[in-house]
């Protein structure tokens, strides 16, 4: 039997409940199998066996008093997936679905995705499945500072340095770093996504969505196309997804769709620069439903389903998707959907928001296919850019991390295509964005022997 067989198999034996970590391990380990012939070195050191447990997984419990004086008690993560080649980092995810496999799967995710930013940053990944909807700013406070009140024994701006995720935002960041300052007695860049005042970086808001439409601009011209007048559908209406808006319009394009979790919108004129303001001022001040957008602009809204359903169901062209919701939000049939409708190019600006099955048709359809660990790499890399500020004690300007940006994400659109070709797969970016992640990974770990 093939290591990466045997190490599949042994991940679904030793955790038979954690579909979401199975899923992305068995994406990424199926295509590391030329890796294991041309690295004879790789199996004989375990590294395949290696890399699929984490270096440590911390869970905890997080009581905190609700408005009402009642205590409530959640359960928090910190996995801590592998250091090789820098510091564990990855985000902190705060909704009630988190479980230990979901922080896992994001976990082992941003192993390769750090490593193929070239920033020294290991992959880590965090949460809690406290469900910030509906709360008070007191009880999120509360919240934040009960979930630190235990984390920061783990984490330190040389060991771990988390930051935000889907319920994790600016607001979050400023509460977990004020709470962490307080006890430790020290600032430090302990976290990114923090406050321009106290140690952020410019561009880190803006980055995931910028890089993911950065990124899907190189796929396009790999055939001579660009934004400019193409229909593009956005899921989600958080961080990622306003900033993927703020970035399409600027290229020309016209984004035609937003959704939260009670429903999705559609508006034909386009989502342009004040509606993204509007929908900004919703979701980060009013924290509301995305159903008032359409209230305001008299658009189509379609209670509970999500942008990709709607698309299939009511058969809506689109030539390029952006999924920056949340994992397994485009299933088979939608993506069948997708490319029956003209769909050329997916960015992913979410984590592993496409199904196995969607994946394998967008890449038998010949669409552009951009996975999460390759296509969304600017947020975690302007984390890295946040690092090295807060390391030198100097802040950016904003065009120079967004050009660096920039230049991190071609510089990973060429590695994915490069190493992609050179393993056989020419134009097969999930290919080339695991082996080109892994194998850095890989190399690192073999130096330090067996620990
Ligand atoms: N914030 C960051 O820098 C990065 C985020 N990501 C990924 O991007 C995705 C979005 O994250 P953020 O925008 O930061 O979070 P966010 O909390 O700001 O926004 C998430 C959005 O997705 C919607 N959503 C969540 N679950 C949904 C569901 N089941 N159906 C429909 N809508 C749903 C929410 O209503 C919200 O509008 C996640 O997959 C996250 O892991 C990836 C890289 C970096
Ligand atoms: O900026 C970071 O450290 C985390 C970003 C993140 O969670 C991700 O890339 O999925």
């Amino acid at each position: 039997m093939s290591v990466i067989k045997s190490v599949i198999d042994k991940v679904k034996h030793m955790d038979p409940d954690q579909k979401e970590f199975h899923q992305a391990v068995i994406e990424v380990m199926e295509t590391l199998e030329p890796t294991a012939e041309r690295h004879p070195e790789f199996v004989k050191n375990g590294i395949y066996e290696r890399i699929v447990e984490p270096e440590r997984a911390v869970q905890f419990r997080v009581p905190w008093v609700d408005d009402k004086g009642q205590v409530q008690v959640n359960r928090g993560f910190r996995v801590q997936f592998n250091n090789a080649i820098g510091p564990f980092k990855g985000g902190i995810r705060f909704h009630p679905s988190v479980n230990l496999g979901i922080i896992k799967f994001l976990g082992f995710e941003q192993i390769f995705k750090n490593s193929l930013t070239t920033l020294a940053m290991g992959g880590g990944k965090g949460g809690s499945d406290f469900d910030p909807k509906g709360k008070s700013d007191g009880e999120i406070m509360r919240f934040c500072q009960a979930f630190m009140r235990e984390l920061f024994r783990h984490i330190g701006p040389e060991t771990d340095v988390p930051a935000g995720d889907i319920g994790v935002g600016g607001r979050e960041i400023g509460y977990m770093y004020g709470y962490y300052k307080k006890i430790r007695n020290e600032h430090t860049g302990v976290l990114t996504g923090k406050g321009l005042e106290y140690g952020g970086s410019l561009i880190r808001p803006e980055a995931t969505g910028y890089g993911t439409v950065y990124f899907a601009s190189e796929m396009l011209a790999t055939r001579g196309l660009d934004f400019k007048g193409k229909r593009v559908a956005v899921s989600g209406a958080g961080n990622v997804a306003q900033y993927a808006i703020e970035k399409v319009n600027e290229m020309g394009g016209t984004v035609i769709s937003v959704c939260d979790s009670g429903a999705t919108i559609i508006d034909e004129a386009g989502i342009d620069n004040d509606k993204c303001c509007y929908l900004m001022e919703l979701k980060n001040v009013r924290r509301g439903r995305v159903n008032e957008y359409a209230d305001q602009y008299k658009t189509v809204c379609v209670e509970s389903k999500n942008v990709w359903d709607v698309i299939r169901e009511q058969g809506i062209k689109v030539d390029v998707a952006l999924p920056c919701a949340t994992q397994n939000e485009i299933d088979g049939a939608n993506a069948e959907a997708l490319v029956k409708n003209g769909c050329i190019c997916v960015a992913e600006g979410a984590n592993m928001p496409s199904s196995p099955e969607a994946v394998r048709i967008f890449q038998a359809n010949n669409v552009l296919y951009g996975p999460g660990k390759a296509a969304n790499a600017g947020g975690v890399a302007t984390s890295g850019l946040e690092m090295s500020q807060n390391s030198s004690k100097l802040s950016w300007t904003r065009e120079e991390v967004d050009s660096r940006l920039l230049l991190i994400m071609k510089g990973i659109h060429k590695s994915c295509l490069d190493a992609a070709e050179a393993y056989g797969k020419k134009g097969d970016y999930v290919t080339g964005a695991n082996i080109a992640g892994f194998v850095k990974v890989a190399k690192a770990m073999l130096a330090y022997g067996i620990v």
